[in-house]
């Protein structure tokens, strides 16, 4: 892989809480990295304008990130929705279940790609009980997620977001499924309120095909060099395994 499919294998994520800021980031940006990811934040404030907005000034994919969950139906009617914005990533939330992943998958075919959140890299096994998982269940994370994995697979979805840490299980039992992976943080950048977190180089090394990199470039003092650095991390790394 070159320098040019690395760029294009990173999702910046719009996290910010308004229009003129998101289309600053774009222009900020610009040809440095592939996909726009517009999440709860940007899109609750200004709604899907801001679609087509970062399209039309970026020119660069578009990942509509509401982690739809919800009945079938409404999840059915909502992408639809999501599909006449044109957006080309979308994301619905595992737990929503089958048969809502299925109407997912049917109500975007042709269009956009319908990717399953499975277990949140921010959260710890502790968490995972406190929400009434058993002990057992989330002894392994890992086959937690393949379980969602294997759910994304059967219902005729695109892809998974999940963490570096289970990215490899998941290509390795499901090599077809797209694997998207946030909670990346280079050595050099602060965690945050991520958990189940992994270095650029090694999130790609493990498999994952997109990662979802925020508060790393966001806050770096030199967001493009940010970028840079961590595509040559990614380079070096991919090169060394
Ligand atoms: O679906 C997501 O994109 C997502 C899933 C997940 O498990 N963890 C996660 O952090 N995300 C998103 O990925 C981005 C991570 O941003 P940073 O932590 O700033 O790099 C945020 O926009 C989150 O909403």
């Amino acid at each position: 892989m070159d320098e040019k499919e690395i760029k294009e294998r990173i999702i910046f994520p719009l996290d910010v809480p308004d229009r003129t800021e998101a289309l600053a980031w774009v222009r900020r940006l610009g040809g440095e990295v592939g996909v726009f990811k517009i999440g709860l934040e940007l899109f609750t404030a200004e709604g899907p304008e801001i679609v087509r907005a970062v399209k039309e000034e970026s020119g660069a994919r578009i990942f509509l990130d509401l982690k739809f969950h919800d009945i079938p139906v409404t999840v059915e009617r909502a992408v639809a929705r999501a599909l006449d914005l044109k957006v080309d990533l979308l994301t619905v939330h595992a737990l929503a279940g089958r048969a809502a992943l299925r109407a997912a998958a049917l109500a975007a075919e042709g269009g956009l790609k319908i990717l399953v959140v499975t277990v949140l890299t921010s959260l710890t096994r502790a968490d995972l009980m406190e929400v009434g998982l058993s002990a057992e269940l989330v002894r392994d994370i890992r086959e937690l997620t393949l379980k969602m994995a294997s759910l994304a697979r059967i219902s005729g979805c695109h892809g998974i977001v999940c963490s570096a840490k289970e990215v490899s299980a998941v290509k390795e039992a499901f090599p077809r499924l797209l694997t998207v992976v946030p909670g990346v943080r280079p050595a050099w950048a602060s965690q945050d309120d991520q958990v189940r977190v992994a270095t650029p180089a090694e999130a790609a090394v493990a498999g994952a095909d997109y990662l979802v990199i925020g508060r790393p470039i966001r806050q770096a003092p030199d967001p493009r060099e940010a970028v840079k650095k961590i595509v040559s991390e990614i380079l070096k790394g991919l090169e060394e395994a």
